[in-house]
């Protein structure tokens, strides 16, 4: 698995906004969106394109495409829905499959309740998309899923991770090189009950309200 730290002052700018518990889920939304643009051009750096050719006013030059079969997102229901636009945004090609898992906050097991994903992705380029990884069991899953349908290249972008998260994601995929996960900060550690700390609460509360 490989791991990117984004490393960029407006990330840490708009990261430092989000974990503000007083910012108001319009506000949330925005920056959420904003920030997996930014995140977008590090995790579509090998997005698969082909050759293409193109008749500028001047001439015929050689360009690039996005290639076929697209990529295909997966949001995770339900914060990972916050990052589909801006994640469409950028690949308005893409395919869209949906995954709905929901943490028992009791066992901090994953629980599927939604699963609407081509039965196959072979050979298929997916970015998943969670804004946050915790324990990393949600996000292990969703990684699992793709891969048992065969995809070949996974990407997950999420916006804060925990180092237990990421180790337990490492010690699951374990030196695949064609997963990764792209980050705007890994914070400090998992407090008692599986929160990121300092985190920025319930992601899924924040963007959406309380269920
Ligand atoms: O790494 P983990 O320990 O699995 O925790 C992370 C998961 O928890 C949150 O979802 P949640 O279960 O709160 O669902 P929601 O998006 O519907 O709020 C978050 O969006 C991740 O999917
Ligand atoms: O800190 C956390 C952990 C899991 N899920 C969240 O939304 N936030
Ligand atoms: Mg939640």
């Amino acid at each position: 698995m490989h791991l990117h730290v984004a490393n960029h002052p407006l990330i840490d700018h708009k990261v430092t906004v989000l974990r503000d518990a007083s910012t108001p889920s319009p506000t949330f939304r925005l920056l959420v969106d904003e920030l997996v643009t930014l995140l977008a051009y590090e995790a579509t750096r090998n997005v698969r394109v082909v050759d293409h050719e193109v008749t500028t006013p001047l001439t015929v030059t050689m360009g690039t495409k996005i290639a076929s079969p697209a990529p295909i997102i997966v949001p995770i229901l339900r914060a990972g829905l916050g990052m589909l636009d801006g994640m469409t945004r950028l690949l308005p090609s893409a395919e869209v499959g949906f995954l709905g898992l929901k943490r028992d906050e009791e066992t901090l097991k994953a629980i599927t309740y939604a699963n609407r994903l081509p039965e196959d992705l072979s050979g298929r380029q997916v970015f998943v998309l969670d804004p946050m990884l915790a324990t990393g069991g949600s996000l292990i899953a969703a990684i699992e899923y793709v891969l048992e349908r065969g995809a070949t290249d996974v990407t997950c972008v999420c916006l804060l991770a925990a180092p237990e998260g990421i180790e337990n994601v490492r010690k699951a995929v374990g030196d695949r090189a064609d997963v990764s996960v792209v980050v705007a900060c890994v914070d400090e550690k998992l407090n008692e009950v599986g929160y990121i700390v300092p985190g920025l609460g319930d992601a899924g509360d924040r963007l959406y309200g309380v269920v």
